[in-house]
């Protein structure tokens, strides 16, 4: 590296503040885009940019991927390896920034830990060389560090994994070495060992502790993937039997299966599609509790561990006196860190309660051989799961018609009923529970039992501590399956919940911030805090006060806005206008797919969807043909002949038509990837309305574009008497209407977070596809279970042209008046900020547990209430941080509302699931 480049990078000030770096800036520079960097104070590892742009100084944080040296300032525009790599990027343009970066202020070089590489030193060269002799010689007098990085970012122990034998990587080993260190590339020594050495090579390694699940950060490729793409089978066995996970995904979503078949290696595919993953060694007699509730599993953890530690007392006192006048030295307590067990609970199925470093972490958890895998690997756990707590013997739970049910809606005043459990310390239990709580306690075991229990626990404990757990041998003392499971089915099923292991997504930057204190000054503060370089609100300050006016004046009367009914007629929209022409692109679109589909409906036979779905294109005049081609590719893909449509009850009715249960009775795999048996039919009622059926194919046309677990699926389109739009089963239906009907069990930290957070997903996804959403309320989104929301009704969505952040609606409609920003219902403005406050409503209609916004009062009221600065009230059971993020989306001015970005990650700090970033993040759970 040549001296003239390290200058180049000496713009980091080390322990400089804020303020003093706003100084430096206005007073030594002039030029915009000058700029330096400096450590970051809140979140140690990451930095902060500080940049002058037109005489303001803005700061962007840094953020610090894994242990390495890989940064970002936005994750989705770039991850970048070396600080020195991110300032060239953002030197070359502004990516995203308002400016590129320029000069800087002169200071030190960027840490070694934060460079993407060093040079090539001696042990590097020796290594590279396979001299064992020199690697040793080095070694042998204290080589300075031996974590060294080279040009590539790699150490001596990279180099040993590709060049060397098992001499020179045994010497290496021998040192302090980092073993899951991560190269520019993104590999781990082991990565490269994967691909060609021996099995003995790849144990010692694995010997040494490095992770058989180490992640390629660029492309999630673990050790697995590189042994299976490169076909070393002896490399694949190895690590299979260091418990490896058999189906990792790396990040385009391939098993190494998939890349040992790409790869032509078949011995791997062979070996692969036959491995039989071993036996579970653990059991769930060891750890599972059956029904529990939060505050008893802490109770007995915390009992364990207080038996565990008095054990070990005990044992101190055997040894104090058998030993004479030898002194005896106390063992240190027992950590508690690892103590878990698993219990089932009603709101949330299966949950880990686990202890790390004094605290209770919850995780949802569904699979069975989780356990197991935690057991092996913490993979974002804080600690691999080490001292499995069996159950205590529980009384069964009472039966079903014993349960008293509790109508009240007034659930947090009268719901609760204070009991106090056997230590004293009094509780609060919902009232449901309460008979439940009666019976177990009349019911709980005498004290002397009591102790006999404990007594197991703690030999169970000892045994755990000092023996391999598989060899326990210890009858399980009692399991309570999952009683209440039944009403779960029946009224608040969590189907099909899974967890996935994989954490690619969870960026422990984004949890820094404290989940517990979900302060949303403390959020807004830090939001504010750093510029993102891209913000979602994108309305240009239309001041128009003659604008307004004139649309006011001449479109949109008062009279217009009727009694709230959710939505209200505008003017100026015809029946004979076909189709309404809001935008050119959907226009086309909209007639496009409404041609193409006549023709669909007369060309198609049954028996083969893809055959028969395409129309007669040479019918097509030639001047659209271009866009037509493009388009009609996706309408024949999704078009569904009638015959393979099985018709079932009516679930719902919507404004244009009815809403169906029904079934595919025929599937052609491969051809209608979003094939799903259960489905739900969307029916158009009168197909001669040019006005619904505009909508409805419009409807359909944004649907089909969309691909999203947190939106609801187009599987595709059908016709016989009528138009039919086939739609994934969502099987709760309405969140609406499941909120109303079910208010005594929605917990607003648990549910109502989880969806609020999967709902601000969907819609950052939506933003990303460019669409406006403009119909987004509580009646619109649909739950496919108690952990999974949809966002659904897209018939009053827009896409946004590719030159426009926002939508300008020429015509009126039934517009929901009460869900829109004053942009909205004053100069018919919408984009994704408008969505934002139309969230803001859904939020309140959410928390206030299903009531109406406004009450009853008229459309044009709730105008009127807004214009002079009055909101919505806080919902009596909306916590004030949710309350200050709906105001927030109701700021007058568009630019001053949150973005979906920012929504999703504040609901995702949800204090009492640890995971709930993957509940919401995961496409795997439904
Ligand atoms: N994919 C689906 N899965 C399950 N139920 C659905 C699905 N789509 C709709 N429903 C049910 O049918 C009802 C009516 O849906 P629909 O979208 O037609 O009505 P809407 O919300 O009034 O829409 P529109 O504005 O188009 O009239 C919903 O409230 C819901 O209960």
């Amino acid at each position: 590296m040549s001296r003239t480049y390290e200058f180049g990078i000496n713009w980091f000030h080390p322990g400089l503040s804020r303020e003093t770096a706003e100084k430096l800036l206005l007073n030594e520079c002039t030029e915009d885009g000058s700029f330096l960097i400096r450590e970051c104070n809140s979140a140690v590892g990451d930095f902060v940019l500080t940049l002058l742009h037109q005489n303001n100084v803005c700061h962007y944080q840094i953020r610090r991927h894994g242990g390495d040296a890989f940064f970002s300032i936005d994750d989705k525009v770039k991850i970048l390896h070396g600080l020195e790599s991110l300032v060239e990027f953002y030197q070359m343009a502004s990516n995203g920034l308002p400016t590129k970066l320029t000069t800087f202020v002169k200071k030190d070089l960027p840490p070694n830990d934060a460079r993407r590489h060093g040079s090539t030193n001696l042990l590097h060269r020796a290594t590279k060389e396979n001299n064992a002799t020199i690697v040793g010689e080095l070694l042998k007098c204290g080589y300075r560090n031996v974590d060294a990085k080279n040009q590539d970012g790699q150490t001596a122990l990279h180099l040993a994994a590709i060049h060397s034998d098992d001499v020179i990587l045994k010497l290496i080993l021998a040192t302090d070495v980092n073993v899951n260190c991560m190269d520019a590339f993104g590999n781990m020594p082991l990565h490269y060992a994967c691909r060609t050495k021996p099995d003995f090579f790849i144990r010692n390694l694995i010997d040494a502790k490095a992770n058989v699940q180490g992640r390629n950060i660029k492309n999630g490729y673990v050790p697995l993937h590189e042994a299976s793409k490169h076909g070393n089978l002896e490399a694949v066995k190895v690590l299979l039997e260091s418990n490896a996970p058999l189906l990792p995904r790396t990040t385009s979503g391939e098993f190494p299966i998939d890349l040992a078949r790409e790869a032509g290696q078949d011995a791997v595919v062979d070996f692969l599609s036959e491995f039989k993953l071993p036996a579970a060694k653990t059991k769930r007699s060891l750890w599972y509790h059956g029904t529990l509730t939060r505050e008893e599993a802490v109770d007995s953890l915390q009992r364990f561990m207080r038996n565990a530690n008095l054990s070990l007392k005990e044992k101190d006192k055997d040894r104090e006196i058998s030993s004479d006048n030898e002194v005896a030295k106390e063992e240190s307590p027992v950590d508690s860190s690892g103590c878990f067990l698993i219990r089932y609970s009603d709101r949330s199925g299966y949950v880990l309660t686990l202890l790390f470093e004094g605290q209770v972490k919850n995780f949802i958890i569904s699979r069975s051989h989780l356990v197991e895998h935690f057991m092996h690997f913490n993979d974002g756990l804080p600690i691999n799961l080490k001292y499995a707590v069996p159950p205590e013997p529980k009384p069964p739970q009472p039966l079903l018609s014993t349960l008293p049910r509790n109508k009240s809606h007034n659930k947090k005043l009268n719901n609760t009923n204070v009991t106090t459990d056997n230590t004293g310390v009094a509780e609060t239990v919902p009232t449901a529970l309460v008979s439940k709580k009666i019976k177990s306690n009349a019911k709980s075991p005498p004290e002397k039992k009591r102790k006999d229990t404990a007594n197991v626990i703690l030999s169970n404990f000892l045994k755990i501590k000092l023996k391999d757990p598989a060899n326990s041998d210890e009858k399980p003392t009692s399991t309570v399956e999952p009683g209440i499971s039944q009403r779960m089915i029946e009224e608040f099923p969590c189907k099909g919940l899974s967890f996935s292991s994989n954490f690619s997504e969870l960026s422990v930057e984004k949890l820094k911030l404290d989940a517990n204190s979900a302060d949303v000054n403390k959020v807004s503060a830090l939001n504010e805090m750093y510029n993102v370089p891209k913000n979602n609100t994108a309305v240009p300050t239309h001041d128009g006060s003659e604008t307004v006016l004139s649309y006011q004046g001449t479109k949109y009367q008062d009279k217009d806005i009727g009694p709230d009914d959710s939505y209200t007629n505008r003017p100026n929209r015809g029946e004979n206008e076909i189709p309404n022409t809001d935008d050119d692109h959907s226009k086309l679109n909209n007639k496009i797919i409404s041609d193409s589909f006549e023709g669909l409906h007369i060309n198609n036979t049954p028996k083969n969807i893809r055959e028969n779905a395409c129309f007669d294109t040479s019918s097509i005049s030639s001047p659209q043909s271009d866009i037509f081609n493009y388009f009609s590719v996706d309408v024949a893909n999704y078009y569904i002949p009638y015959d393979n449509i099985e018709l079932g009850e009516l679930i719902g009715e919507g404004e244009f038509g009815s809403v169906y249960r029904g079934r595919l009775k025929e599937y052609n795999p491969g051809i209608n990837d979003n094939f799903q048996e259960e489905i739900a039919i969307k029916t158009l009622r009168d197909e001669h309305c040019h006005y619904s059926k505009d909508d409805f194919l419009r409807e359909a046309s944004v649907m089909i574009r969309l691909k999203h677990h947190c939106i609801v699926q187009l599987i595709g389109l059908s016709k016989a008497d009528t138009l039919m739009m086939i739609q994934e089963m969502v099987p709760l239906g309405s969140m609406l209407s499941f909120i109303q009907n079910n208010r005594e069990r929605i917990d607003p930290n648990r549910e109502l977070k989880l969806w609020a957070s999967q709902i601000a997903y969907g819609m950052q996804y939506l933003e990303s596809q460019h669409f406006v959403h403009r119909d987004l309320a509580a009646r619109n989104i649909l739950l496919a279970s108690c952990h999974q929301a949809k966002i659904s009704d897209f018939g009053l969505s827009r896409a946004l042209g590719s030159d426009k952040d926002f939508y300008e609606a020429q015509h009126g409609g039934r517009w929901p008046i009460k869900w829109y920003a004053p942009e909205s219902y004053k100069i018919g403005i919408f984009s994704h900020s408008s969505d934002v406050w139309s969230y803001g409503v859904t939020l309140w209609e959410m928390f206030s547990l299903g009531e109406t916004p406004y009450g009853d009062m008229l459309g044009s009221e709730a105008v009127n209430l807004i214009e002079d600065g009055k909101r919505l009230s806080q919902p009596t059971y909306c916590p004030d941080n949710v309350y200050s993020i709906m105001e927030n989306c109701w700021q007058y001015n568009p630019k001053d509302r949150p973005t979906f970005n920012f929504l999703t990650e504040f609901f995702i700090k949800d204090p009492d699931y640890q995971n709930i970033i993957e509940l919401v993040k995961s496409k795997s759970i439904r």
